[in-house]
């Protein structure tokens, strides 16, 4: 017994869409036929009727941070993968900054026998570059990739030293995996969390200069270009790294990027005071000429692909005030809606773009066999309701986390299934 989709709004090139009837067979997609006349026949199978609503692959999110082990009171797998499903994720790739970090066999093992538990959605775990993400010495790269790791990355603080980076660099081009850099050079950021301009003027606060990310970004590609490495750059936040990711590019450097939402929809200045760490992230919201430069950037291609940057946090924990609450703010449940309502329902990007840069794209730039809707492939599937619009509301969130600066803002664009491997792992109730 499989599952057919009928009158699934597919995209096909730009805003245009195809509709077609997609049979799901076991894990795989069996059959898509363009809904023309009758439909096809679905006794024994579950129907799931999409009129009207969008189906896509289904969404890729490359950087996340699900917390566990050790952090189980802001985030688990469990809950972890039941937020990604309600954001309409199948597949998410999860950074090792948790607690022991994952920079052993054991640890990798442990979030993926976990994830295949207890977990809903395909979880894709990051190893360490340096044990315990201490920039001292490096892991054991071949026993990690063994054990299941897809990529390397010290996520939460940037490699300092440039001699460990390109150690860690050309160890990962000898196996074929990629490094996935956090860019910040710890010397300019001491004791800061906004970044510089109105905002941290206004306030007289101490501030991150776009420097602090775009050096490492600079040093980064030049040790990718002297190693072959491939080389992503997590989290882009500044006009200065989009210019060094672009001019790599133009030389044939192996370097792709991701960025966020909240760094393509907020500046600095709409932070709207210092009495809510919801808007206190790393890196940190920057200026309106940064959020052009990075929407720019996606635009071109020099920003290769969407990322959440999911980093839930407690209550308790962001509500320490602005100097004390941990830096991240939740992502999964409100990605697509806000892209899509932002950029797509605007006339800014088309669809198909829109669609790309969360499926097709992650899923190259990372060597996935999935994200594409096409016969014989993984039956990882979204289906979106484009039309209904709703207020952003935390306390409906899957994830344990609700800090997001996006809480009330109207949007369209949820999603209402998330199918998983030809099985359905979240529905709209
Ligand atoms: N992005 C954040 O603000 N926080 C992340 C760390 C990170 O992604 O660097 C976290 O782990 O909370
Ligand atoms: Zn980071
Ligand atoms: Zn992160």
């Amino acid at each position: 017994m499989g599952i057919w989709i009928l009158n699934a709004q597919t995209v096909a090139t730009g805003n245009e869409l195809t509709k077609k009837h997609i049979l799901l067979e076991g894990n795989t997609i069996e059959q898509m036929i363009e809904a023309a006349g009758a439909l096809p026949e679905t006794a024994g199978h579950t129907v799931i009727d999409a009129a009207g609503k969008l189906v896509t692959p289904g969404l890729i999110d490359m950087h996340v941070h699900l917390r566990e082990p050790g952090f189980e009171h802001k985030e688990t797998i469990a809950s972890g993968t039941r937020s990604a499903a309600r954001g309409g994720f199948t597949t998410i790739a999860c950074m090792p900054n948790t607690r022991p970090v994952i920079d052993t066999v054991e640890t990798v093992k442990y979030v993926l026998d976990k994830a295949e538990t207890e977990g809903i959605v395909r979880v894709l775990p990051y190893g360490c570059i340096t044990k315990n993400e201490l920039g001292r010495e490096l892991t054991d790269f071949d026993a990690l990739k063994q054990a299941g790791a897809i990529g390397f990355t010290d996520d939460g603080v940037g490699v300092q030293s440039a001699q460990m980076m390109k150690d860690a660099m050309a160890k990962a081009a000898s196996i074929g995996l990629p490094i996935i850099a956090h860019c910040e050079d710890n010397t300019l950021v001491e004791g800061a969390w906004a970044s510089e301009g109105e905002f941290s003027r206004k306030h007289g606060l101490k501030a991150i200069p776009n420097e602090s990310e775009a050096i490492h970004v600079g040093r980064d590609v030049l040790l990718a270009e002297a190693t072959g490495v491939h080389y992503h750059v997590c989290h882009v936040s500044t006009e200065q790294s989009v210019r060094l990711i672009r001019h790599a590019k133009q030389f044939g450097i192996k370097v792709t990027a991701e960025v966020c939402p909240h760094h393509l929809l907020l500046s600095d200045e709409d932070i709207p005071g210092l009495d809510d760490a919801n808007w206190k992230m790393n890196p940190p919201l920057r200026t309106p000429k940064d959020v052009q430069a990075c929407i720019e950037a996606l635009l071109d291609g020099t920003i290769d692909i969407l990322v959440t940057d999911h980093a839930p946090h407690s209550e308790e924990e962001k509500a320490k005030g602005v100097n004390l609450a941990p830096f991240g703010i939740v992502g999964f449940e409100t990605a697509f809606p806000l892209l899509y309502t932002k950029f797509v329902a605007t006339g800014q990007w088309t669809l198909q773009f829109l669609v790309d840069k969360m499926t097709t794209l992650p899923a190259q730039v990372f060597g996935l066999p999935l994200g594409t809707l096409e016969v014989g492939k993984e039956a990882d599937i979204t289906i979106i309701d484009l039309d209904t619009e709703k207020a952003v509301d935390p306390a409906e969130f899957a994830s344990k986390g609700r800090n997001t600066p996006f809480i009330g803002w109207n949007l369209k664009g949820w999603p209402t299934h998330t199918i998983v491997g030809g099985k359905v792992v979240w529905s709209e109730a």
